[in-house]
């Protein structure tokens, strides 16, 4: 039993999914794109240089599971990857199914129209809200739009309300002109009102600065998610009297079910902090579930080839103390939750499968091929911690 550590590299992807093709997505691959342009150069940036290296990424196996044999050495951790069944490649769904609940049914999403938001919906959170009216109202990219519309967010008093191809209904203010709380207070009204359109999230989105130039997206985003749609692996292990500690996003991602324990951090290193520091306090039987945001929203969004290559490199320096506190009995799977190629047209996410490395003192180095879902996981888990299984997924431990 001893305790398990899922780490989720968010949007980590390891090639196109079998269904990649529909989501325009057929020829994305964020580590195999990530690697190539490492080796032609083309990530030379952000204080790294040449091809990519992650040693101990591959001395686990990521190389294999990856299929990019001639690389892989001989793993030390259960390799292989999985497929997503949700119908979407969003945080939530990938994260949900992680857990043991894939989402068999469709988000609402808004058109890629201007504006994009229902009329009707805007009327009302301005009613509950008392806003003085929105800015942006389309699909974008958030740094942009507060590049391109902060300053008028700023002296008209107005928020950004901003959508992507995911269930998202984003929005941006001035952490301290327009002010955090009111930010938090207009996304839980955004959140009742969306409710009747299936909307997955909706992200506060809060920044600092004084001009176009100087704004910043700060560590205060918070994301308002709808509840999974069934108890989750999560919901299990705190039913039998476990503690399960959310690292990073994992709480929110989860509206905060099945949840004993929050421990947050301004980027990937400080949430590998707090992930060392659950280690270190978990009993047996716990689960620790750490997301690393920044590989998503910093590098994959951003489509920034050498910073997501700079940050696979921190991470992967990293992993040394993770394994040295693991105990006897310990199982850590390191998995993502879709993909993000940073070489792919647009910003948005790609629908890839995700790696599966799954590793531990007393865990014995074999391959598990390609899983038809990422609920395997969760079945894995819970077979490991001693939890009822759940209704989907197939235990690979
Ligand atoms: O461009 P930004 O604001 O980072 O938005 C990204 O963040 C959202 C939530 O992960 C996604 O829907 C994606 O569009
Ligand atoms: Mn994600
Ligand atoms: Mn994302």
């Amino acid at each position: 039993m001893a305790r398990a550590i899922i780490l989720v590299l968010d949007s980590f992807g390891i090639g196109a999914a079998p269904d990649a093709e529909p989501f325009g997505d057929a020829g994305s691959n964020t580590f195999g794109h990530i690697l190539d342009a490492c080796r032609a150069g083309r990530a030379d940036a952000a204080g790294r240089r040449g091809e990519l290296d992650i040693p101990n990424l591959r001395r686990l196996g990521l190389y294999a599971a990856a299929g990019h044999g001639e690389l892989a050495g001989r793993p030390e951790a259960v390799w292989g990857s999985a497929c997503e069944i949700s119908h979407g490649k969003d945080t939530p769904s990938g994260h949900w199914e992680i857990a043991g609940v894939p989402v068999l049914f469709d988000w609402g999403y808004f058109p890629r129209t201007v504006p994009t938001f229902p009329p009707e919906l805007i009327r009302q959170i301005m009613d509950d809200t008392g806003l003085p009216g929105i800015l942006g109202d389309r699909h974008a990219s958030g740094t942009e739009i507060i590049r391109e519309l902060g300053e008028e967010s700023l002296s008209s008093g107005k928020p950004i309300f901003y959508t992507s191809s995911d269930s998202v209904l984003q929005i941006a203010a001035h952490e301290s002109r327009f002010g955090l709380d009111r930010l938090y207070d207009v996304c839980t009204a955004a959140r009742r009102r969306v409710d009747p359109l299936n909307i997955g999230r909706v992200i506060a989105r809060p920044f600092t600065g004084d001009s176009a130039e100087t704004f910043t997206r700060t560590a205060n985003r918070r994301d308002y998610s709808v509840p999974p749609p069934e108890p989750t692996l999560l919901d299990r292990a705190v039913a039998a009297g476990r503690d399960v500690h959310a690292i990073g996003k994992i709480a929110d991602i989860f509206a905060h079910r099945g949840i004993s324990r929050i421990l947050k951090g301004d980027g990937d290193m400080a949430l590998f902090d707090r992930t060392l520091e659950a280690m270190s306090e978990a009993a047996d039987g716990d689960l620790v579930f750490a997301n690393f945001v920044d590989f998503d929203s910093l590098y994959g969004h951003r489509r920034d080839v050498a910073g997501y290559a700079a940050a696979l490199e921190a991470f992967d320096r990293r992993l040394p103390e993770l394994e040295a506190m693991m105990k006897p009995g310990d199982v850590a799977i390191l998995t993502a939750d879709h993909g993000c190629d940073p070489t792919f047209r647009g910003t948005d996410h790609t629908r890839e499968i995700v790696p599966v490395l799954a590793f531990g003192p007393e865990i014995e180095p074999r391959p598990i091929g390609r899983r038809e879902s990422f609920a395997d996981i969760g079945a894995s888990v819970a077979v490991h911690l001693g939890l009822d299984p759940g209704r989907h997924g197939r235990s690979f431990l």
